[in-house]
């Protein structure tokens, strides 16, 4: 049986305001797999990214435990819950989030320093060949102001990857892109995952669903269905998108 690099149990979250309680996640169940793409889909609203960020522990819930590597998340102290999540955890959002005023380079190695993984010239040498192989070394003493919104996303996949983490999450992480943009970013997080790393990717795109190798399905607050399948091999597998698009239809997405 595999086991779960990130376990959540009986995870709640309830946002009040006011009297009006809404609860968006109810009592989820979930085991998140090393080396695995795993996809979280739903419908607008559904709290996908409220789960992503219940598993990662960007927000705390209000039930529930989250494990990773044996640890559990929801009983550690803010402090040591930042070590950890500097030490294991890589983050991708929608908006990149670079610092304005400094250039790809000096983001990706900023968050290097961080991490506190390798010395000063171990963590440049990493952010320069990181950012090459994201293929925007040629725009790494550029600000974030000059260059696409593609390159932007790449320069932050670049700087979640500095500290090596153990899972990477990525919340919509082509939501602001362009078509060709997404294809861009979807096939570095697609190239990361066939060397070895765990990626958990919120996503309400097909074409970036197909990309993982189990895509969970969560419907009023609760993982409504799962889908497996195999590792992605390319756009020419047709079939791919019209079984997981068939699949979503079933589930009335
Ligand atoms: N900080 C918050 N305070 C109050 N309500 C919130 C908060 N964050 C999210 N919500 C509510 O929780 C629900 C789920 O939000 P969430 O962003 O997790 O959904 P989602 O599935 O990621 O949606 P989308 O695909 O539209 O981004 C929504 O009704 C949202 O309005």
């Amino acid at each position: 049986m595999k086991k779960a690099l990130l376990r959540g149990r009986r995870l709640s979250k309830v946002f009040a305001q006011g009297q009006v309680k809404n609860k968006v996640l109810d009592r989820v169940d979930v085991d998140i797999y090393k080396k695995d793409f795993t996809i979280i889909m739903g419908s607008s609203g559904a709290g996908k990214s409220t789960l992503l960020y219940a598993l990662s522990r960007m927000d705390t819930v209000t039930e529930g435990t989250v494990t990773y590597k044996d640890k559990e998340l929801t009983r550690m102290k803010e402090k040591q819950m930042a070590k950890l999540r500097a030490e294991e955890f890589g983050f991708v959002f929608q908006q990149t989030h670079l610092v304005s005023s400094l250039t790809l380079f000096e983001n990706v190695a900023v968050a290097g320093f961080l991490s506190k993984k390798g010395s000063s010239g171990e963590i440049q040498k990493r952010a320069r060949t990181l950012l090459t192989r994201m293929g925007v070394e040629k725009a790494e003493d550029r600000l974030p102001a000059q260059v696409s919104g593609g390159e932007a996303q790449r320069a932050a996949i670049a700087r979640a990857m500095i500290g090596n983490p153990g899972l990477l999450f990525a919340d919509e992480p082509t939501g602001a892109l362009n078509r060709s943009h997404s294809e861009e970013v979807l096939d570095l997080l697609t190239g990361l995952n066939q060397s070895g790393q765990s990626i958990l990717m919120v996503t309400h795109d097909l074409r970036a669903a197909v990309r993982g190798n189990r895509i969970l399905y969560l419907e009023d607050g609760k993982i409504l269905d799962e889908l497996e399948l195999p590792a992605y091999k390319g756009a020419e597998d047709r079939h791919r998108e019209s079984r997981v698009s068939q699949w979503l239809s079933e589930l009335q997405w």
